[in-house]
């Protein structure tokens, strides 16, 4: 086994060497992962750097020069060795042995400003012994639409994986879903981990209990640490996994967001979000909308979110049963729709503007969400634009008169004197006139932050890419994620 090495070929004064670099999955030993090598680019031009997440590395922005992004995450010239992660899962419903990365590697593990050890995971790196007949590359396209999707949940407060670096890597790639050729690119991710359900599938399906212990205590000792000395973490351990699971199904349901590739090798052991592919933000509340399409029976559908990640917990039961008992685990399932319901109600109020805990127990905010609901699916309005013009024409003058409640959106100009919209505006201004003036305040805070006025429906993103695709035009995209992180 090669030890890491941080003092590769790179400048001296590259900031990203001294990073406070672990090598949590390195000792796991060589069960795990193949090192790799990867892949050398004719051209690399930095793209996009996300400046964000460098305080947290205890880096600062303006001694990162966009060289020493390109030293190390596109000539991957700081660290070493790369590990190409081994894993399987479970693909619309078939199981997969033939996985594992294929086009990316874990880079590195570093630890946090904040204590917390994350992944630097690649996309786009080149072959490994798991590419199959891939190439190991990710088109450029493919990597703007990661790093928006990533940016836009954090911006929604979603668990997700961010992308640290997006470069350019000057290839022709064929691809059946793009106008071919299209240019490639190679992008690194910032995650808590790249340890996936399909992780412990492939060492059920080798006979490996052994491992799975093994693999088991790494993950609680690193990522639920806080139960490492219960006598029972490992019931709690899947019992907090399956809570953590259905508050990110509940943020992507409030998000309006549809992952569309919820296989368990995209599954993270943490409960974070990540792998964005095919993904899209629903245009309006259709819970059959299905965003990927080779999901020919909508599988993945918006509303089959819930079930679908409740399938893959009870499916991950299996490995697991190798350490855990599973009547524990089936009792740590049954917490999931009550979960994900608690969540996502929260969640939902919050996007009406409505954040006071204790109140909301009370059944007239049952009733409005029911009746918010009941207006998406009915009408054809956005669902973000019905948020957004809610966050950004509010007034208290809403608490004294119903009639002007979403009076200066398009939304009332086309519905206004519709019997559902009705009931709805007067069942919100019922609420507003129960509250006090600093009460209706706060509503106008928590409707701003929780409703971001760009989301990246579909024609946006292809807006961003068209200059891109047409002109090398980098502006709409730089611009879309400043709009995105107000
Ligand atoms: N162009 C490619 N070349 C080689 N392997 C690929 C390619 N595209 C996808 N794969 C492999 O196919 C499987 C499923 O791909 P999927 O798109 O879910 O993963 P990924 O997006 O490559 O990686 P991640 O899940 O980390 O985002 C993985 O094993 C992946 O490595
Ligand atoms: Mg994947």
């Amino acid at each position: 086994m090669t030890l890491p090495e941080t003092n590769l070929n790179t400048s001296s004064q590259n900031p990203f060497l001294s990073l406070n670099y672990e090598r949590a999955i390195l000792e796991l030993g060589d069960d795990y992962y193949d090192e790799v090598e990867a892949a050398e680019f004719p051209q690399l031009i930095l793209r996009w750097r996300n400046d964000a997440l460098l305080s947290r590395l205890g880096l600062d922005a303006a001694n990162v020069s966009d060289e020493h992004f390109i030293e190390a995450f596109g000539k991957f010239e700081v660290h070493k060795p790369l590990l190409a992660l081994r894993y399987h899962g479970y693909q619309f419903g078939e199981y997969n042995p033939q996985l594992g990365d294929g086009r990316g590697f874990l880079y590195a593990q570093v630890r946090g400003t904040d204590g917390q050890l994350y992944d630097f995971g690649t996309k786009g790196s080149g072959k490994t012994p798991y590419s199959r007949g891939g190439d190991g590359m990710l088109t450029l396209k493919g990597g703007v639409r990661e790093v928006l999707a990533a940016e836009m949940l954090h911006r929604m407060g979603v668990n997700t994986s961010r992308c640290l670096s997006m470069i350019e890597t000057g290839l022709d790639l064929w691809r059946g879903d793009e106008p071919s050729p299209t240019r490639s690119s190679v992008m690194v991710r910032f995650s808590k981990s790249h340890i996936r359900f399909g992780t412990f599938e492939r060492l059920n399906y080798i006979r490996r209990p052994d491992l799975i212990g093994k693999l088991l205590n790494h993950v609680i000792y690193i990522y639920y640490s806080h139960l490492g000395a219960e006598p029972d973490k490992y019931a709690l351990f899947y019992s907090e996994l399956v809570q953590r699971v259905a508050l990110l199904v509940a943020q992507w349901m409030a998000a309006g967001f549809c992952h569309a590739v919820l296989n368990t090798d995209n599954m993270s052991i943490t409960g974070e979000s990540f792998d964005y592919g095919p993904y899209a933000f629903i245009p309006k509340f259709d819970p059959n909308f299905t965003a990927a399409y080779f999901d020919y029976y909508g599988r993945y559908s918006y509303s089959n979110q819930p079930g679908i990640c409740k399938l893959n917990l009870e499916l991950l039961q299996k490995p697991l049963s190798a350490v855990i008992p599973t009547a524990d685990m089936e009792q740590g399932l049954s917490q999931f729709e009550d979960c994900y319901h608690a969540q996502y109600r929260v969640l939902m109020l919050k996007k009406l503007g409505f954040s006071n805990l204790e109140k909301l127990e009370s059944g007239e905010y049952e009733e409005l969400l029911k009746a918010t609901l009941r207006f998406l699916n009915n009408y054809p309005v956005s669902y973000h634009h019905f948020f957004s013009d809610l966050a950004t024409t509010f007034s208290h003058k809403w608490r004294d008169d119903a009639s002007l409640i979403l009076s200066g959106s398009e939304i009332t100009i086309e519905l206004g004197a519709s019997e559902l919209f009705l009931h709805w505006s007067g069942l919100y201004h019922k609420i507003l006139t129960n509250m006090a003036p600093d009460d209706i305040e706060k509503v106008g805070q928590t409707l701003i932050q929780s409703n971001p006025k760009t989301v990246i429906l579909r024609p946006i993103i292809e807006s961003v890419w068209e200059p891109i695709a047409q002109d090398n035009n980098w502006e709409p995209f730089y611009n879309l994620i400043k709009e995105i992180q107000n």
